[in-house]
């Protein structure tokens, strides 16, 4: 058990990435506070998930590109649990669509979701972290697409550059208050954010084919990195990203 007595709040956990990470802690002895932003019954799936297991969770509806949200996510975990030790910011979009006739709504609404949401949900967190006094720490799920592109991605590659730098300075502005900040970069995990994009089975071999590892990750992968990047085992790991991609991006040929 690498996080008991912690309490960890994880954005966009209703599913996917941020489910396997709210499980995942969660088995690790963490109480769980998870945001979320429409579909309340498999938030109440999440939460369910984790109490039957014997742990403890909340959910709170919000919006994260609104930056009243942070704050009620935030004071939520104070009110459930007494502190927050442990944030994720991870809740994020992808709308595939072509760059040259890209709608500026749909650039936007990404821009916001993506990076205006981490840093709001980040700032409010740190503020909570210094307010308490005793340290903590920021993890952002960003992804390989900081480090390389995707042509139905324009709009959304940026957004996860910007969160990997985000933790980058982050981690220097909080380090004097003993905050680590540090970023995940998954590759492709099997998610509703790609389920159109994969349906195409070609599309899928091949993708499968580019990792070392011959698969393509699920969102239970993404639980190890991030519970042992709010552990204790990590106390000197800041500033830091962390690929999780069986492999995909090493394998140029
Ligand atoms: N899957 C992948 O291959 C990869 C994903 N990532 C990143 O991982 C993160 C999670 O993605 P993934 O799990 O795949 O996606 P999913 O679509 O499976 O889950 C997205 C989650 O984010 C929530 N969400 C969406 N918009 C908002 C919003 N405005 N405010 C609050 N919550 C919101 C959704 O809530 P609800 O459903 O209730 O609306 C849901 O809980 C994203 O940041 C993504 O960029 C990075 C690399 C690879
Ligand atoms: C949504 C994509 O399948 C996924 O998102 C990312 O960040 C990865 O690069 C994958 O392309």
């Amino acid at each position: 058990m690498l996080l008991e007595n912690k309490v960890m709040l994880i954005t966009g956990a209703s599913k996917g990435i941020g489910r396997g990470i709210a499980v995942g802690a969660a088995k690790h002895g963490a109480k769980i506070g998870i945001n979320y932003a429409g579909d309340d019954a498999a938030a109440a799936a999440t939460v369910a998930e984790i109490k039957a297991a014997g742990g403890e969770a909340f959910a709170l509806k919000g919006d994260v590109s609104d930056p009243q949200s942070a704050k009620d996510f935030i004071q939520a975990g104070v009110d459930h649990f007494g502190k927050i030790d442990s944030f994720v910011s991870n809740a994020g979009i992808c709308p595939f669509h072509a760059f040259l006739d890209m709608p500026q709504e749909v650039l936007e609404r990404t821009l916001r979701v993506n990076l205006h949401g981490a840093w709001y949900m980040s700032q409010a967190a740190a503020n909570q972290m210094v307010k308490q006094g005793h340290g903590g720490t920021l993890i952002a799920v960003s992804s390989i697409s900081a480090l390389v592109g995707g042509e139905f991605q324009t709009h959304y590659t940026p957004t996860k550059a910007g969160v990997l730098s985000l933790m980058q300075s982050t981690a220097i502005a909080l380090g004097k208050h003993g905050i680590r900040c540090n970023a995940l970069l998954p590759g492709t995990i099997l998610t509703d954010i790609n389920k159109d994009d994969l349906a195409d089975d070609a599309k899928r071999q091949y993708m499968e084919s580019r990792t070392c590892l011959g698969r393509l990750g699920q969102p239970e992968d993404m639980a190890g990195p991030a519970v042992f990047l709010a552990s204790d085992l990590a106390g000197y790991v800041t500033g830091a990203s962390l690929l999780v991609d069986g492999g995909l991006f090493v394998n140029l040929q």
